[in-house]
């Protein structure tokens, strides 16, 4: 069955049409990602599925159930990782499972130790690395009761090397909760080497121009990334990124 439908979404700021006519449908357990020129819509598009942004016409549904407009439904992790400071690590990663009044802390503990962060329950979110800030933020929407995943360019800040740590701990963390993941990002390689299905964006006011499935194998490891066909793609959506 289709978990999220995305039917015909417009979305102006004033004369600025930012959306023009998206539709796409997200399947269970699916991961897309999302690509497209900067300034081009794509966290608006983000907003307008989380309930966020208000948009001028279409209309969402999870499951067949019309969600337009209604928060609540979707894990929104926003491009920083919006922790809350006076809350500590174990509180922050509860606190979507607290909205929804269900507090399972022994689950909690046992994600922060596949994340390696064992020991940091306690602690605040200024002592941390940025790197481990983005793993707390992920854990808070791993263990919120929704199911669709919304992540938005999670791993900008990080150097080559931990984002790379980080989409592999992504990839594994997927697979074993089964979560459905709509991923925004301007990194070609990370969502080549991350989805199932690819969507391109044309430059603002955003139409979808592409809607790719990615061919490559599961589970994925880093030879994937000196493979010809893996090159012959970055350089396909490089030349359909780059035309606008
Ligand atoms: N609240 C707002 N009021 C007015 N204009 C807005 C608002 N939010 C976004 N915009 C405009 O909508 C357009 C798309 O912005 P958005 O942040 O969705 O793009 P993006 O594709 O996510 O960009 P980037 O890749 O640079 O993060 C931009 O021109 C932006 O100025």
């Amino acid at each position: 069955m289709s978990e999220l439908v995305i039917d015909r979404i417009y979305k102006s700021f004033g004369a600025d049409q930012v959306l023009h006519d998206v539709s796409f449908a997200a399947h269970d357990g699916e991961f897309i990602s999302i690509l497209g020129p900067s300034g081009s819509g794509k966290s608006t598009l983000f907003k307008v599925i989380g309930g966020i942004t208000r948009q001028d016409a279409g209309e969402i549904y999870i499951n067949g159930e019309r969600i337009t407009g209604k928060s609540g439904y979707i894990s929104y992790m926003p491009q920083s990782a919006a922790l809350m400071p006076w809350r500590t690590v174990l509180d922050n990663v509860l606190l979507g499972q607290e909205i929804a009044g269900k507090r399972d802390p022994a689950k909690a503990v046992k994600m922060l130790e596949r994340a390696g962060l064992i020991g940091y329950e306690k602690r605040f979110p200024h002592q941390l690395s940025g790197g481990m800030k983005q793993r707390v933020s992920f854990i808070r929407s791993l263990l919120s009761p929704q199911t669709l995943i919304c992540l938005d360019e999670p791993f900008s800040a990080l150097d080559e090397f931990t984002r790379f740590d980080m989409q592999k701990w992504l990839l594994s963390i997927w697979q074993e909760y089964s979560k459905t993941i709509l991923f925004v990002t301007h990194n070609i390689e990370e969502a080549l080497f991350l989805s199932d299905r690819l969507i391109i964006l044309s430059a603002k006011p955003a139409e979808i121009k592409r809607d790719w499935q990615i061919p490559f194998e599961r589970p994925r490891t880093e030879q994937l990334l000196y493979t010809n066909e893996f090159l012959q793609w970055k350089k396909m959506v490089y030349e359909e990124i780059k035309q606008g």
